[in-house]
């Protein structure tokens, strides 16, 4: 288990707010087509049917037996080289995701800020931002309370008055602050961001690390998925990596960050 490296934990007994308890994620994927053509394949396919295997379903293992707890007050890291289950663990502990085997316990309502997390191109930013608030939970009273601090944070406005403009008009990067800045107006019990430092700028970037380091001391527990190991040094004091579905090492973030460039090269 990571030691505190920066006091940023608050002092007493630790209060853990996600335990996941050996879980198994498993897609299925209709319309695979699994060595299609070769004639072998052909026939295994038919004798699978006959023992009752639906039709063209294929399975993908992506999360394989992962165990650990979280804490309130940490800030957790999650890293891998591509296809290795961050995002699928993360949409698990959202409770997105069904576990084949294994259970999540949360505490609290745990919030996914993905990339791609869900507002509306075709409104506009102004739009998306009352949207997600009450997608959050949150009042009509505290929305207008803090509009105008989560259109300051998303720096949207600095060129021009984009926040009027349907959000399908913003560049990724742009996208993904304002999503940022609606999640961050928040304080979560849970709060999980996939990817969505890595697409803003240096000066975003900055301010989002600082509101995460915020969010943490206010007693929440933050995981990142990041493949910008600076972002998760900068942030995280604990990382979890996972490889082909599997947890390869939990512990604290020079460590486990140590292990993985050697391994890796990056
Ligand atoms: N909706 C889906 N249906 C079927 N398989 C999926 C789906 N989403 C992900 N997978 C598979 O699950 C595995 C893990 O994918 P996941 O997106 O969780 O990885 P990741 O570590 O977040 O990758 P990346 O770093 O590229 O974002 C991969 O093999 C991927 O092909």
């Amino acid at each position: 288990m990571a030691d505190d490296i920066d006091g940023a934990r608050p002092a007493g007994p630790r209060i853990p707010t996600v335990i996941a308890d050996d879980v198994h994620i498993v897609y299925r994927v209709n319309g695979g087509s699994a060595g299609k053509g070769s004639a072998t394949a052909a026939l295994s396919r038919i004798l699978r049917r006959d023992k009752g295997e639906s039709r063209g379903v294929r399975k993908v293992h992506a999360v394989r037996g992962v165990s650990f707890t979280a804490y309130r007050g940490e800030a957790i890291g999650l890293i891998g080289t591509n296809g290795s289950g961050k995002s699928t663990l993360l949409r698990a502990i959202a409770g997105l995701l069904p576990t084949e085997r294994g259970r999540v316990y949360t505490d609290g309502q745990p919030s996914l800020l993905g990339v791609n997390a869900a507002l509306m191109g075709d409104l506009t930013g102004e739009r998306n931002v009352i949207l997600g608030g009450l997608a959050m939970g949150m009042s009509r009273e505290e929305i207008r309370e803090r509009y105008q601090s989560i259109v300051d944070f998303s720096g949207i406005n600095e060129k021009g008055d984009f926040i009027t403009l349907p959000m399908r008009t913003y560049s990724s990067g742009m996208g993904a602050r304002l999503r940022f800045a609606i999640a961050a107006a928040k304080d979560h019990d849970v709060l999980m961001i996939d990817e969505a430092l890595a697409t803003g700028d240096r000066k975003f970037q900055i301010r989002s690390e600082e509101r995460i380091r915020e969010l943490r001391k206010e007693a929440g527990t933050v995981f990142l998925v990041s493949h910008s190991n600076k972002s998760i040094r900068d942030t995280c004091d604990r990382v979890l990596w996972l490889e082909k579905g599997e947890l390869l090492m939990d512990g604290p973030t020079d460590e486990v960050l140590r292990a993985y460039e050697k391994e890796t090269g990056r």
